[in-house]
């Protein structure tokens, strides 16, 4: 059972909502299709009537026959079976027709809600969930929901259609109808039974299929370096478990599912053996006609089959139900990133200051503590640190993409919890190490931060990024296809498209991380000449890995264990001997062009290397 359930626990932000909480949850997404779902009941009630009107008719031609008047009603009663089936056709497919439309608008409904939450959700919800994982509850958590959609009318059907043919059969003996009765609470107290055995294992089946699909999407996410590494077995040996794990849920899952129907069967068998014995001697005795009797084996027939799909649906209705409670989670996940005002943000001038911040990913283990910074208005800071330091962090404070727990992070002296996100956001332009370029063409990935800007600015701003050259090396310039995430572009390539969408973003503050992957010298060269140009009067936060930034920076802030440890510029902090000594040494001593093998080292204070 262990290794059963390993990994299936739930995810942080899920929840347990009451039934009556689901109830009115899923009743809000069914409201403004009250039309719709009006006709769909009438529509439900006329088609069971039909239904039920069958075995009625039977047994009146039953009773004809044996009352020797066949030949006179009979082609009434025959035009009346026609009838009922016809019109229970034509009932039924209206019923069918309109359901799909209101589900299907349902569903569509809840995915965009859901879709709309996962893009809501702040960056640390993306550290702590798998993106597989919020896939499926996207797309098969959502159809799940609508499953239930679905069997809801038809348990309502069948409902009506029990409540039916229990009427007819009371009309036409009491005795037998409270005898075919006896046999529901067994039926019931059966199907509550199974209630909660399929809703755990329900549960656990999409959380094993959640953690295929998350499996799926990391090994996708990271196949060029499993390939490179040659890991694929190791792949391969991650997902083999997982894969198996949900095979074994999910069998058990199908092993619950699959004896409650024939369980109720059986029930119900046994029911019918003891009526048609019991009652059928009973009721003889008192003289029933032949049609009521045709008419008692009839609805014990009909009767069953409701009881028992009412049993089986309970289950599927839990797996639904479940499912709509993950979306719903979903949904609800509180934000860890609050804003305490929405003012709005105006030009920002890109002062930036940090006072006493205290932060940890995780609460217990803080990045930075007590840490004070602050940034001038179109200032170019460089960080620097050894890995871990905590230089990304800053970064990602600044884009607010994590909340700190203590200190105030102050934007032209205003608190940033007091400021409208979305305009806020559209101010800073952050540029991770590997850029993102979404499918579609070079200049649709310029234009990404503000859709509406013409053609001709885009090819203003690619032109104004290192000349324009590149745009040459292109097959068709702007016009050129990036592939998936980029890679038909080269990876200096995609730092300069990211640089030009930077000056279509025409933002305040600039966050950049540098590529730390080497290109050749005319794309460094055009990286540097854009850069130069994006970061020109801009307050700029560099997480510096080239010689050249370093060199032209105003500032430079050592970081060390989320610590300021020094700052300067480079000629004076190089002339100190310090922290900053040790960094470029590992770093950036061999950017040099004037380096050779084995030179270069500066001797620091702390730890002195001799220059060879
Ligand atoms: N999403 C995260 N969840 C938990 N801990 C994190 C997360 N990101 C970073 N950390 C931790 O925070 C600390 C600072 O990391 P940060 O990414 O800021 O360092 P860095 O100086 O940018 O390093 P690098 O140069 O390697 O990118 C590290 O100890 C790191 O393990």
């Amino acid at each position: 059972m262990g290794f059963l359930m390993d990994g299936l626990d739930a995810e942080d932000y899920d929840r347990t909502y009451s039934d009556r909480a689901l109830l009115r949850r899923i009743v809000s997404y069914f409201r403004p299709k009250l039309g719709a779902m009006s006709l769909v009941a009438v529509m439900i009630v006329l088609s069971s009537t039909s239904q039920a009107a069958m075995p009625l008719v039977a047994s009146w031609g039953v009773d004809a026959i044996e009352g020797g008047t066949i030949a006179t009603v009979g082609w009434q009663l025959t035009a009346a079976l026609l009838a009922a089936g016809a019109l229970g056709w034509v009932f039924n497919y209206v019923r069918q027709a309109y359901s799909a439309r209101v589900t299907g608008d349902v569903v569509l409904q809840l995915r965009e809600d859901a879709f709309d939450a996962v893009l809501e959700r702040d960056l640390s919800f993306y550290d702590e969930t798998p993106s597989g994982r919020i896939v499926s509850r996207v797309t098969s958590d959502t159809d799940d929901f609508a499953t239930v959609s679905t069997l809801t009318m038809d348990l309502i059907s069948q409902v009506l259609m029990v409540g039916f043919v229990t009427v007819l059969l009371f009309l036409r003996s009491i005795q037998l109808a409270l005898l075919t009765l006896l046999v529901v609470p067994v039926v019931i107290g059966l199907a509550l039974l199974f209630r909660r055995l399929a809703r755990t294992s329900t549960r656990r089946a999409q959380r094993s299929l959640s953690r295929v699909n998350a499996n799926l999407q990391e090994t996708m996410g990271g196949i060029a370096i499993a390939k490179n590494f040659r890991q694929e077995q190791q792949v391969y040996d991650e997902f083999r478990p997982i894969n198996r794990q949900s095979y074994q849920v999910t069998l058990r899952q199908g092993f619950v599912f699959s004896a409650i129907f024939p369980v109720l069967f059986m029930v119900a068998g046994l029911g019918t053996v003891a009526l048609v014995q019991l009652g059928g001697t009973a009721v003889l005795s008192d003289g029933l006609s032949a049609g009521d009797w045709y008419l008692f084996l009839q609805v014990v027939a009909l009767f069953w089959f409701p009881l028992t799909s009412i049993a089986a649906f309970w289950s599927q209705f839990q797996q639904g139900l479940s499912a709509s409670e993950r979306v719903f989670a979903l949904i609800d996940a509180p934000p860890r990133v609050v804003q305490t005002a929405a003012e709005p943000p105006g030009k920002l001038a890109g002062r930036i200051e940090f006072q006493d911040v205290t932060f940890g990913y995780n609460p217990a283990n803080p990045v930075l503590q007590g840490f004070n910074l602050t940034i001038e208005a179109g200032e170019t800071v460089a960080l620097v640190g050894h890995t871990g330091a905590g230089k990304s962090t800053l970064s990602k404070l600044i884009t607010r993409f994590y909340e700190f727990q203590e200190g105030r992070l102050l934007i032209d002296d205003r608190d940033i919890r007091t400021l409208e996100l979305a305009g806020y956001r559209k101010q800073i332009g952050a540029v991770p190490q590997v850029p993102f370029l979404f499918s579609g063409t070079v200049a649709d990935n310029i234009r990404y931060p503000r859709p509406e800007a013409g053609d001709d600015e885009v090819l203003a701003a690619a032109a104004a990024v290192g000349g324009g050259d590149w745009l040459d090396a292109l097959p068709h310039g702007l016009d050129t296809d990036v592939g998936e995430h980029g890679r038909a572009l080269s990876m200096g390539q995609r730092q300069l498209v990211a640089l030009a969408r930077l000056l279509i973003q025409d933002p305040a503050i600039v966050v950049l991380d540098e590529a730390t992957a080497s290109v050749d010298p005319l794309t460094e060269a055009q990286i540097q000449e854009g850069l130069d140009l994006v970061l020109a009067g801009r307050t700029s936060i560099v997480i510096a890995h080239r010689l050249s930034t370093i060199e032209h920076v105003d500032r430079i802030i050592v970081l060390d264990h989320g610590q300021i440890v020094e700052e300067g510029d480079h000629t004076t902090l190089l002339a100190r001997g310090g922290r900053y000594c040790q960094v470029y040494n590992t770093y950036f001593r061999h950017q040099s062009p004037n380096y050779r093998a084995g030179t270069g080292f500066v001797p620091t204070t702390t730890d002195p290397i001799p220059t060879r």
